[in-house]
């Protein structure tokens, strides 16, 4: 628990530190507190929770609400050194509002890891709550129908506890659906074509024996493919042994 009364309100460290938003550090602050308390309250951070971790704290209001809830240990990371002085105000640090730069890689690491049951994830409800910005938040709930559809849509949902539909190892998925959204502008036709000039003439028998099996519909391009499909394809390479081009 921190005594706010001993700290200059994080509006007047922004004022006296100048800490305008920087744009290629994603930086966007949040200012009121009854919003960050908000944000805290619904990531049920508990004051016995052994640790809390904030990636990008900024001036650090999330960080105060945070600390707020009576938790004991916590790191906040921050890669602008001006917030330094308003950081070092405060003893802890969260967990919270990502750097949306980095919102992306994070989410797909970790979900990997969730999903392999490594590092953090090795013990049992371990709980994240991440806030992305919109876009990045629409592009995660993208179904097969929506624009925004994109790699992050595939390997969240299917990564996802909740719904898992992965039944393939998941580095071979990835690498599967990160190659066809490498090339998202160009049909599946196309994408097939290009690795089928990368693999053995069996090899390229074998992929079109299966792949009339899929039934897929080769006019269209890899936002329209379920993650369940991309699945079957992943399966495909390992079941038959050939191996995906890079
Ligand atoms: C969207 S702001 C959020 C700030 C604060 N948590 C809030 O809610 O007001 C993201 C913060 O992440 C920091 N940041 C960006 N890239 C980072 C990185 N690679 N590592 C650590 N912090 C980073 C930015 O400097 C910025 O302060």
């Amino acid at each position: 628990m921190i005594s706010n009364k001993s700290l200059l309100s994080v509006r007047d460290l922004v004022k006296i530190y100048k800490l305008s938003a920087k744009s290629q550090l994603s930086q966007n602050f949040i200012l009121d507190k009854n919003v960050t308390d908000k944000i805290v309250k619904s990531s049920q951070i508990d004051s016995n929770d052994l640790l809390v971790v904030e990636v990008g704290a900024g001036p650090g209001l999330l960080t105060r609400s945070i600390l707020d809830t009576g938790i004991t240990n916590m790191i906040a990371v921050e890669k602008d050194k001006r917030f330094l002085p308003a950081l070092m105000q405060l003893s802890e640090a969260s967990r919270g509002n990502l750097p949306f730069n980095v919102a992306s890689p994070l989410l797909i690491q970790w979900m990997k890891m969730l999903y392999k049951r490594e590092g953090i994830f090795k013990f049992p409800n371990v709980i994240m709550t991440l806030m992305f910005q919109k876009e990045v938040g629409d592009r995660i709930a993208a179904s097969v129908k929506d624009p925004e559809r994109s790699r992050i849509s595939v390997l969240v949902q299917s990564l996802s506890l909740s719904k898992p539909v992965l039944n393939v190892p998941v580095d071979n998925f990835e690498e599967v659906v990160r190659y066809f959204y490498g090339r998202r502008r160009k049909t599946l036709r196309s994408i097939f074509k290009t690795i089928k000039s990368r693999i053995s003439p069996t090899e390229q028998g074998l992929l079109d024996y299966n792949l009339e099996k899929l039934e897929w519909d080769l006019t269209l391009r890899p936002e329209k493919i379920s993650s369940e499909e991309f699945c079957k394809l992943t399966k495909i390479f390992i079941e038959n042994s050939i191996k995906f081009p890079t």
